[in-house]
């Protein structure tokens, strides 16, 4: 069977992060007085990481803000999810298995997300799951990130993987879209943070369950 580059998308697909990134998104505008948002919300607010986060939600809000606040607004965020971390945040279910699974099957794991890589790095510690990772790369570490395939691509090579059969596992447009752009097949996730339906993402296969992600599956996608 031949291996892959499994990548994993981080929010959404490998961990449950709302609860914390909602908590740490509304201490951070509340101190600028803006009323909470909820999880509904975060569905649309979520994706390009912290900075774009807290600009969404002031969009939201209808509320003005300047480069320089958002700035300091970022480091809030950063300084309270990290402090939290990692707070109510939970593996999917099934996930460690199925990482184990694919492992043994010589498959080489990876993660890349949006999220900054100095709050990606201590969560997926704090969880107990990075050491299945050979490459964890955020939304800072290259100056391009998800939707753009160079993002997937580049995650593979910093883990010494196969870069011509890559499978991307993610939950919303940008994961999809990056491999899309990257014309590399795709796993969509039913129990993310997608504000699109899943099966509208143009994704290869949806899964709702990583019971279903297993060796077999990922060769059917890279045959
Ligand atoms: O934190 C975000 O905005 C997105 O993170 P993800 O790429 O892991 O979904
Ligand atoms: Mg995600």
């Amino acid at each position: 069977m031949h291996k892959a580059t499994i990548i994993f998308d981080l929010d959404g697909t490998l961990v449950d992060t709302a609860p914390d990134l909602v908590t740490s998104l509304n201490a951070t505008i509340a101190l600028r007085g803006l009323t909470p948002v909820t999880y509904e919300d975060l569905t649309h607010l979520v994706g390009q990481g912290a900075r774009m986060m807290i600009a969404r939600a002031f969009a939201l809000r209808g509320a003005a803000l300047g480069e320089d606040d958002l700035d300091v607004l970022q480091a809030e965020f950063v300084h309270h999810y990290r402090a939290g971390m990692p707070g109510a945040s939970r593996p999917y279910p099934g996930i460690v298995e199925a990482l184990e699974r694919l492992r043994d099957a010589g498959h080489t794991l990876t993660v890349c997300t949006n999220k900054l890589e100095e709050l990606a790095l201590p969560l997926l510690q704090g969880l107990g799951l990075a050491h299945h990772f050979a490459a964890i790369t955020g939304g800072n570490t290259f100056e391009f990130r998800k939707p753009d395939p160079r993002h997937i691509v580049e995650t593979a090579k910093r883990a010494g993987g196969p870069t011509d059969r890559i499978v991307m596992v993610g939950d919303s447009i940008n994961d999809i879209a990056a491999a899309r752009n990257g014309g590399i097949p795709s796993i969509a996730v039913t129990f993310g943070y997608s504000d699109i339906p899943v099966t509208d993402l143009g994704a290869n296969a949806v899964i709702d369950d990583f019971a279903l992600l297993t060796a077999d599956y990922i060769a059917n996608l890279t045959a």
